[in-house]
């Protein structure tokens, strides 16, 4: 690696920051000189949150108090907030609803995705879950198949069509993994669920405000997703659930709490669920975390989330080839695909010592996470990563892997 081609990619990443449509978003977050490579954990914060809690706790909270459930529209807050995520996953009004945790909706969805498929064929005894997925869904679709009589068989996504059929009741996947980046083919894998006649649930943690999820088109049956990475809502913001519109009146929830109830206020003993996508809640939300999410997706305003795919592979293209030039030859491995159609948001690169690396990136001012047992996880989240992000990142992870580049402050050149 020379110094030209350095300059050379400096310049390629100024002259694509100014070509950039969405590079005046990134002003509308709080950010500073570190290179925020970490938005596929937790997003960075809109700088419109801060207010607009401040605004619920003492004006909301400390002035009306128990008016605002109603006046302030706190009870109503998770469809409203639903109605804001629907455009970004594909789904028309009235199908989604923000509550609970991802793992807890993940809980609901599978087994409700089961009793569905065993009230059509109570044969159907099989729960299939990708088997590389992030631990929690492995976790819950093992408890959620061992609660509804189930087996679980757990598989590489590639390989679920060949495992379906008249005993397949549910199918837990990943839209992109969280770990190698890989983006599954939702539409080819639904087909195939639902020519087998059991349900599908898509977990679009890792895709949802990263590019375009289209669960209407695709005739998704349920899904869920976490609200704290691409969607910017905050550190444990509350999740959000799917539910086909066909589907919603046999979604036999397996948290029935006095939220989905049809009458909450009738403090009915008889369980009654809400007629629609109500029915997926459970009790109280939260509505600080709720409201500073529901402020979060402002920055969505304006923004095509086909402009957003193209950035994203724009900037994980040129950190790939920026991490080429960088970084001695063999020293690390992407094992994020090179094809595009599977390449979600993010880089995953294989490096033996990744577990000692991160901690010298941060320090260096670049932050990315390890991911057990050699993975160095960058996330590009293209509302407000740079080109030139992106390009100092890869020299730094040159400098600390001994290849050239600068070492930030270990060894900083031009910070
Ligand atoms: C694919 C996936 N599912 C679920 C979760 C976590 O869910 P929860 O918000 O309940 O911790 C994560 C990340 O934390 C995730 O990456
Ligand atoms: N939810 C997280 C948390 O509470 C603390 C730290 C990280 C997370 C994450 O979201 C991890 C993330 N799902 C992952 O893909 O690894």
């Amino acid at each position: 690696m020379s110094e030209p081609r350095e300059a050379d990619l400096r310049v390629r990443a100024a002259a694509l920051d100014a070509a950039d449509g969405l590079a005046a978003k990134r002003k509308e977050f709080v950010l500073d000189a570190t290179v925020y490579l970490d938005g596929n954990s937790l997003g960075a914060l809109p700088a419109n949150v801060a207010g607009r809690v401040a605004d619920v706790v003492t004006r909301e909270w400390g002035g009306l108090r128990i008016r605002s459930w109603e006046e302030s529209g706190w009870w109503t807050a998770p469809e409203r907030v639903g109605e804001r995520i629907a455009p970004l996953i594909g789904a028309g009004p009235g199908q989604v609803v923000v509550s609970d945790s991802t793992s807890v909706n993940v809980f609901k969805a599978v087994v409700a995705a089961v009793r569905m498929a065993q009230a059509d064929d109570p044969a159907r005894d099989e729960v299939v879950v990708d088997a590389t997925t992030f631990p929690t869904d492995g976790y819950i679709a093992e408890s959620a198949a061992r609660l509804t009589g189930c087996r679980l068989v757990p598989a590489a996504p590639a390989d679920v069509p060949g495992l379906l059929g008249p005993r397949t009741a549910a199918v837990l996947l990943n839209h992109a993994d969280y770990q190698s980046g890989r983006l599954h083919d939702m539409a080819g894998l639904t087909a195939a669920v639902r020519a087998a006649g059991a349900r599908v649930v898509w977990d679009l943690c890792h895709t949802a405000g990263a590019l375009p999820v289209a669960l209407d088109e695709h005739g998704v049956d349920l899904a869920v997703g976490c609200t704290y990475k691409y969607l910017n809502g905050g550190p444990g913001s509350p999740s959000y659930l799917y539910v086909r519109r066909d589907l919603q009146s046999r979604f036999d929830s397996p948290l029935p709490g006095w939220n989905s109830h049809t009458d909450p206020f009738g403090m009915r003993p008889d369980y009654e669920p809400a007629a629609d996508v109500v029915r997926g809640r459970v009790g109280t939300p939260d509505i600080l975390s709720l409201l500073a999410l529901e402020a979060a997706l402002d920055v969505w305003d304006g923004v095509s989330l086909d402009d957003v795919r193209a950035k994203s592979l724009a900037l994980t293209d040129f950190f790939l080839e920026c991490v080429a030039a960088y970084v001695p030859e063999g020293r690390v491995e992407s094992v994020t695909p090179a094809a595009h159609a599977e390449r979600g948001s993010q880089i995953a690169l294989r490096c033996p010592d990744a577990r000692e690396v991160m901690p010298r990136l941060v320090a260096a001012g670049v932050v990315g996470d390890f991911r057990a047992p050699d993975v160095l996880r960058f996330g590009f989240t293209p509302l407000y990563v740079s080109f030139a992000d992106t390009e100092r990142a890869a020299r730094v992870l040159g400098g600390i892997l001994g290849g050239f580049g600068e070492l930030g402050p270990e060894g900083d050149r031009d910070t």
